[in-house]
């Protein structure tokens, strides 16, 4: 099946040009490692542009997670430093915010009070036209008053992402958010994602084990293997064979 994406959803890679509104990130000899076994990531050094749609992928226990972890503030570097948009990191920041693999949504709230939560400090009229626009950019307009229970999984994924969306972030990192959906809902929630990114100017840390998905998706791929940095490419340059022979090599 051929899938004809408009403008605004060709892969990542086809566009170029920063376009600058997102929040920058970058990573100064950056090393968490866990305890004896001295598993865990670094040092690392990484930068990505504002606006840039980087994927990040790697073998399971190469240290994705713990990226993703330092990024959002979980967990603090043990050595170095990370800069969001210029600024230390020390910990959660309202400017990223984080779409994990399971869609951790409240079953007691309906998707608008899911969407909705985290936006208490929002004044009630902005609050709902946030909550809007969020759904309706992930496709899910008019599900407001539904509850978690009576959707499939990819509007819960769905539903997420618009929490995500509506805080407005300068960064939008992602943990496999399509890992647990088949492979037709992936793809459209991809492309989705990819309309939202160009739309939105959201900075993108995304991360995938499918490597094909890393460079359908991605401007930029990083891959990583046992904790550091094995290759950082653009995406255009890159081919899954040579990304795997990369991880194996
Ligand atoms: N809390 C922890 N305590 C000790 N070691 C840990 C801990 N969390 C992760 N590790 C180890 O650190 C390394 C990197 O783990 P991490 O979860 O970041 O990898 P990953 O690339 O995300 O793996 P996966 O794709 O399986 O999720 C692995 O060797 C893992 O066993």
């Amino acid at each position: 099946m051929t899938i004809t994406l408009s403008q605004n959803r060709q892969p990542a890679s086809e566009h170029t040009a920063q376009r600058g509104l997102g929040a920058s990130l970058t990573l100064d000899g950056v090393t968490y490692r866990y305890g004896k076994s001295g598993a865990g990531l670094g040092p690392a050094d990484l930068h990505v542009a504002a606006g840039e749609f980087l994927c990040v992928v790697g073998p399971s226990g190469s240290g994705k997670s713990t990226l993703l972890s330092l990024l959002a503030g979980f967990l603090r570097p043990q050595q170095g430093q990370i800069r969001l948009g210029g600024e230390a990191l020390r910990g959660p920041h309202p400017n990223l915010t984080l779409v994990q693999q399971e869609p951790a949504l409240f079953p007691w709230l309906t998707v608008g009070g899911n969407v909705a939560f985290g936006l208490s400090k929002v004044p009630r009229a902005e609050r709902t036209a946030r909550v809007q626009d969020a759904l309706k950019q992930v496709g899910l307009s008019g599900y407001e008053s539904r509850r978690p229970h009576e959707l499939s999984g990819g509007q819960r994924q769905r539903v997420s992402i618009a929490r995500a969306l509506a805080t407005k972030p300068g960064l939008l990192l992602l943990d496999e958010p399509f890992s647990a959906l088949d492979v037709q809902t992936r793809t459209g929630l991809a492309d989705e994602l990819l309309g939202i990114w160009w739309e939105q100017k959201v900075t993108v840390v995304f991360v995938t084990h499918h490597l094909d998905e890393a460079l359908h998706l991605g401007q930029r791929v990083v891959a990583l293997k046992g904790g550091l940095v094995a290759l950082d490419a653009p995406a255009k340059s890159l081919s899954v064979p040579e990304l795997r022979r990369a991880l194996e090599g």
